[in-house]
């Protein structure tokens, strides 16, 4: 098992190409956030810009559009209550996350089961949170997931939804077995971090702790994951996701040590230049 360090993140982010254009840096489309919700489709969306996507749009209900607007300016808005924009908007991306906020109602189904069914084979599409609990209750979706390149970032909870391993049985030998079932990336998040991939391999983080178990914290994951699986492409997709993950936390732990808890909010302002730093 390969333990998560700074080598994870160094070997990854990359010192950009001086005729690079945002074109280069990824597409990305978060779709999620319900009224109740709101705030966790905005932190992923937001950590997506601050860690370098490119061109970042957010679907989501109009109800956030302008939290949205005066959170990340730098954020599209698209309708996610109009399939026609929905269906158009996941075409046009590079990677796709789907979940954070996204809620468990008829509607959200919907949602997901328009993205799923609009996603192709050269896309990322991470799948988190709500989207997460629905595909465990609505298991005749799975078959859409086939042939697309996945990555769950479920909680323990959620992954015993999905999974059907018990928290207290879930063991690598148990979780990979499923993971492999699955065709998908498994990013299963708690202490200490476990990464399940496609090839069979796991990784791990020491990296982080209790100072990060705020809400909005794996919301905020996910759109790092996002921005660096659109603009990393010199690593394997799989060292891709072990930055990310590593990332996150390395942020939480440097902070933990000036305070008590660490926001997810406090993680999304020092991506710029926790990366930067990451180049020396
Ligand atoms: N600001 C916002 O907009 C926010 C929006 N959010 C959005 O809310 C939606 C629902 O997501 P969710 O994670 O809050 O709820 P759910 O899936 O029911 O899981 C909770 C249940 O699982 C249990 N549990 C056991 N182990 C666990 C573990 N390791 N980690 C976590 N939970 C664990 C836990 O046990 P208990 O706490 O009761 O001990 C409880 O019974 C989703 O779309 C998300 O994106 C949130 O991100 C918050 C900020
Ligand atoms: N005690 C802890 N130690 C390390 N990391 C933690 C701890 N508690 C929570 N986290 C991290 O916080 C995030 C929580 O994700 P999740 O439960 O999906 O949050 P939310 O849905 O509220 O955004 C994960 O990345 C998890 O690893
Ligand atoms: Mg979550």
């Amino acid at each position: 098992m390969q333990i998560l360090d700074e080598k994870s993140l160094k070997r990854v982010i990359q010192v950009r190409p001086l005729n690079s254009h945002k074109g280069n840096f990824g597409k990305i489309l978060t779709v999620g956030g319900t009224r109740q919700y709101g705030g966790a489709i905005i932190m992923s969306t937001s950590a997506a810009i601050h860690a370098g996507a490119g061109l970042v749009s957010c679907a989501s209900s109009p109800l956030n559009l302008t939290a949205l607007h005066t959170i990340v300016p730098e954020a599209m808005f698209i309708d996610s209550t109009v399939a026609k924009e929905l269906r158009q908007a996941v075409a046009a991306a590079d990677v796709i996350v789907i979940g954070p906020g996204l809620g468990t109602s008829a509607h959200s189904l919907e949602i997901l089961s328009t993205v799923l069914q609009s996603t192709h084979k050269e896309q990322f599409l991470i799948i988190d949170g709500s989207a997460i609990t629905l595909l465990a209750d609505n298991r005749e979706l799975l078959a859409l997931l086939h042939g697309l390149q996945v990555v769950f970032t479920p909680h323990q909870m959620e992954w015993q939804r999905l999974s059907g391993i018990q928290i207290s049985a879930q063991t690598n030998a148990q979780n990979l077995h499923v993971q492999q079932a699955l065709k998908a990336t498994v990013v299963l998040k708690k202490y200490q971090t476990v990464i399940y991939h496609l090839d069979g391999s796991i990784a791990q983080l020491k990296t982080g702790g209790p100072y990060m178990a705020t809400g909005g914290m794996g919301d905020t994951l996910t759109g790092i994951i996002a921005a660096f699986l659109g603009q990393f492409h010199t690593s394997t997709p799989e060292q891709v996701v072990d930055a990310a993950v590593y990332i996150h936390s390395a942020i939480a732990a440097e902070l933990s040590r000036s305070r008590y808890v660490v926001l997810p909010t406090d993680i999304i302002g020092k991506l710029q230049e926790f990366m930067l730093h990451a180049l020396k």
